[in-house]
């Protein structure tokens, strides 16, 4: 897409966005809440039309609305709509048929996102991350080239966050382009090739998660319990370069973590201290910390 905006009255919802998305590509979009992903995505899939801009997916245009995509396409959004009165597994079949999948793939599906056991269960009666489940099973049961996912893992507990990254890995793994939004930075930094991040309808950074780590801050962060160590005695110590109280540790900021070692140790000792060096988590809070929210 280039230069594509979209306002919504006053709200510059996408404000000038250009992304290529690579075929095979793992591509996540964060940002806050209110940031412009959902539009954004909703212009890729073609259920809403960009105000200027141009838009191309899979080699033709998603707006006006394009039935040739939609079988080559899979949608999870935020509100995924179901069938509640079928079983899980009869909701699936009937996503199936509509596509005109194979007969066998809607077991297949339940099966990949762990839902085999509450197959015979109407959808009414799935819990949240079970439905969840079935939205993301929904999107992919006809095999579609390109997956688009909205916060699949918003309402998943670890364990099935951690198996779902499997089965995105493994659709990866088959050659499919997954654009994916999402809250979880760790999650993005272990799944994708890419991520773009946005803030007021900007792309404000779009790179590998070890390039923008690389490029964004190098310092290390030391973690001190805080019963062991007060934030003013912290600001006096040797190379600290910022100082906050998070819960009960005190997070000491530097670029020279071999010298503060020694500091700490001989006021607070070294038990129970951490050092973390950056992840993509801080990055993001770099880049969206002047953001309006
Ligand atoms: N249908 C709409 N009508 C009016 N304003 C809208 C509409 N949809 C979104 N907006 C506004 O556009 C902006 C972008 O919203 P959008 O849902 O795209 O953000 P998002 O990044 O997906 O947020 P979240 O992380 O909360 O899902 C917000 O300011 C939102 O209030």
């Amino acid at each position: 897409m280039t230069d594509v905006h979209k306002r919504y009255g006053d709200t510059r919802a996408v404000d000038g966005v250009s992304l290529t998305v690579r075929r095979g590509e793992f591509l996540g979009l964060l940002g806050p809440n209110g940031a412009g992903k959902t539009t954004l995505v909703e212009i890729m899939e073609g259920l809403r039309q960009a105000d200027a801009g141009t838009v191309g997916v899979l080699g033709t245009s998603p707006w006006p609305r394009n039935l040739a995509l939609l079988p080559r396409i899979g949608l999870q959004t935020q509100a995924s709509a179901f069938f509640v009165r079928l079983t899980a597994r009869e909701h699936l079949r009937t996503v199936a048929a509509l596509y005109g999948a194979a007969r066998d793939a809607a077991e297949r599906t339940l099966a990949m996102v762990g839902l085999t056991e509450q197959g015979d269960t109407q959808v009414e009666g799935l819990s949240g991350g079970q439905r969840q489940r079935l939205a993301i099973a929904s999107a992919l049961v006809h095999g579609p080239e390109l997956i688009f996912l909205d916060e699949p893992t918003a309402a998943l507990d670890p364990q099935a966050r951690r198996d779902l990254w499997q089965v995105l890995r493994d659709l990866k793994g088959e050659g499919r382009t997954i654009v994916y939004t999402t809250h979880h930075l760790d999650e993005a930094e272990t799944l994708c090739d890419r991520v773009a991040i946005i803030v007021n309808g900007r792309i404000t950074a779009l790179d590998t998660p070890a390039r923008l780590v690389a490029a964004g801050s190098g310092n290390t962060r030391l973690l001190v319990p805080a019963d062991r160590l007060t934030e003013a005695r912290a600001r006096e110590l040797p190379g600290v370069l910022d100082v906050q109280v998070d819960g009960d540790v005190v997070v000491l900021e530097t670029t020279e973590a071999g010298p503060l070692l020694s500091a700490v140790e001989a006021v607070a000792g070294l038990q129970g201290v951490r050092t973390r060096t950056a992840s993509l988590e801080d990055v993001y809070l770099q880049l969206t910390a002047t953001g309006d929210r």
